[in-house]
């Protein structure tokens, strides 16, 4: 048995980059950015009115001006005019050019217009009030989005402002999600009074949208030369198997024997923690093997640590860790890491973690009323309230 730390570094050790894809911007939300993405002109890339008013010469109003003669208009989209006589105006919108030899625009607001005069109708005015000069946000050439980066709503507006239709992102991982065992029905099926209905494929394939992976998913039962069989095709076809259950002590716990005889490297079988213990992690030259724990606890918070982590590294996805406050004290005597399911809150800018009861790995049901785990660390038995912990959230 090894530990949780241990388990993640070998993990983290057969990381593998699935190159690079081209694809719509506005397909690649939550996509890992493969480019950096460089300012294509200056923004704004003119000097922006942001105001509807009228520009001027701000040394006219300076000079105790307030009255100005209206010359001409413009407006957003069209080409910059010129000013022509220094003690005149252009009413000018919001989003256009400024006017040439204008330096100062007035809000319609402060403004009266009359006879085709406008008269300024307050005593402070500023040169370059009211206008987004050239290159104030970023220069041509800037780099606006780094590499690596996950792609958001924000993302997407500056992939469309630099005109960038098609985007280089990380390809995805091909994933199959297969589930094991006899007394297991679909979700349309009746069980009987033995069976359950399947429901960790499931909770895997959601696992996965959240980091936008498409997967297939197959079910196979503990029939030994069956899973032999359709086990090593998927081995050629995937970059990823995830099973959920069958590697523990079982009679028809066939998994990690299957694995064996179809030259999977075993990296390693079963980590000092609960719940999950009996994970089986391996690989083929082309294939990456995640033999998570049947139970749907163990399934769901080894996917979230282990998958999630080896996914990140393998995208160049760099995570902050974070952690929370536990809000009362918890004893956990084995040695063993604790996966304590929590619900978190937040208390003046603190992240709190409440302990949610749940009566151990199989009870699928508690997993709604909490939102994430904490890590307990293995050779303590004592958690006191208020102490800090790392976090893994799921929703
Ligand atoms: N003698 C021992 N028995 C067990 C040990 C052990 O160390 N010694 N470990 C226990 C722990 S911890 C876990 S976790 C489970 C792991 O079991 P398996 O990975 O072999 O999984 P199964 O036996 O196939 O199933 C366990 C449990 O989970 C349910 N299950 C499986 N797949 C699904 C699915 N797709 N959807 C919903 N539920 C699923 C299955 O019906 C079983 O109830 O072993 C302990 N035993
Ligand atoms: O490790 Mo098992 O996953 O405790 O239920
Ligand atoms: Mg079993």
């Amino acid at each position: 048995m090894i530990s949780v730390e241990e388990a993640k570094n070998s993990i983290l050790n057969t990381t593998q980059n699935f190159g690079v894809e081209e694809i719509p911007f506005i397909k690649s939300v939550g996509r890992i950015l493969k480019e950096d993405i460089v300012a294509d002109r200056d923004f704004p890339p003119f000097n922006r009115v942001s105001m509807d008013g009228i520009a001027i010469d701000f040394n006219a109003f300076k000079n105790g001006q307030r009255a100005f003669k209206i010359e001409g208009i413009q407006p957003a989209g069209s080409k910059q005019i010129t000013l022509q006589n220094s003690e005149n105006c252009i009413e000018v919108m919001t989003g256009a050019v400024l006017p040439k030899n204008a330096n100062s625009v007035i809000r319609y607001e402060d403004v009266e217009i009359e006879n085709g005069i406008a008269n300024i109708q307050i005593d402070k005015v500023n040169d370059f009030q009211n206008i987004h000069t050239k290159g104030k946000d970023r220069k041509q050439g800037d780099v606006l989005i780094h590499k690596n980066k996950l792609i958001s709503a924000a993302e997407i507006g500056v992939l469309a402002t630099v005109g960038k239709s098609i985007v280089k992102v990380a390809k995805q991982p091909k994933v199959m999600i297969i589930s094991t065992g006899d007394e297991l029905v679909g979700v349309d099926e009746t069980p009987l009074e033995y069976q359950i209905r399947r429901s960790n494929v499931f909770t895997l394939v959601s696992l996965l949208e959240r980091l936008n992976i498409p997967s297939e998913t197959a079910h196979i039962t503990d029939d030994k030369p069956v899973l032999k069989q359709k086990i090593a095709a998927y081995l050629q076809e995937y970059d990823v198997l995830l099973f959920s259950g069958a590697v523990s002590k079982g009679k028809f716990d066939f998994l990690p024997e299957v694995f064996e005889e179809l030259q999977v490297q075993k990296l390693f079988h079963k980590i000092t923690q609960r719940p999950g213990k009996p994970f089986f992690y391996g690989k083929t030259d082309t294939s990456n093997v995640f033999g998570f724990p049947g139970n749907p606890i163990s399934t769901f918070v080894n996917c979230l640590v282990y998958f999630y982590s080896w996914y990140y590294k393998s995208v160049g996805l760099k995570v902050e860790e974070e952690t929370a406050i536990l809000t009362e004290d918890v004893a956990f005597k084995p040695n063993l890491t604790y996966f304590l399911q929590v619900k978190l809150s937040d208390k003046f800018g603190h992240l709190l973690a409440s302990p949610i009861k749940g009566n151990g790995s199989g009870d699928l049901a508690s997993l709604v009323n909490a939102d994430a785990f904490i890590q307990l660390p293995k050779g303590e038995t004592e958690f006191k309230k208020g102490e800090n912990f790392p976090v893994i959230r799921y929703s």
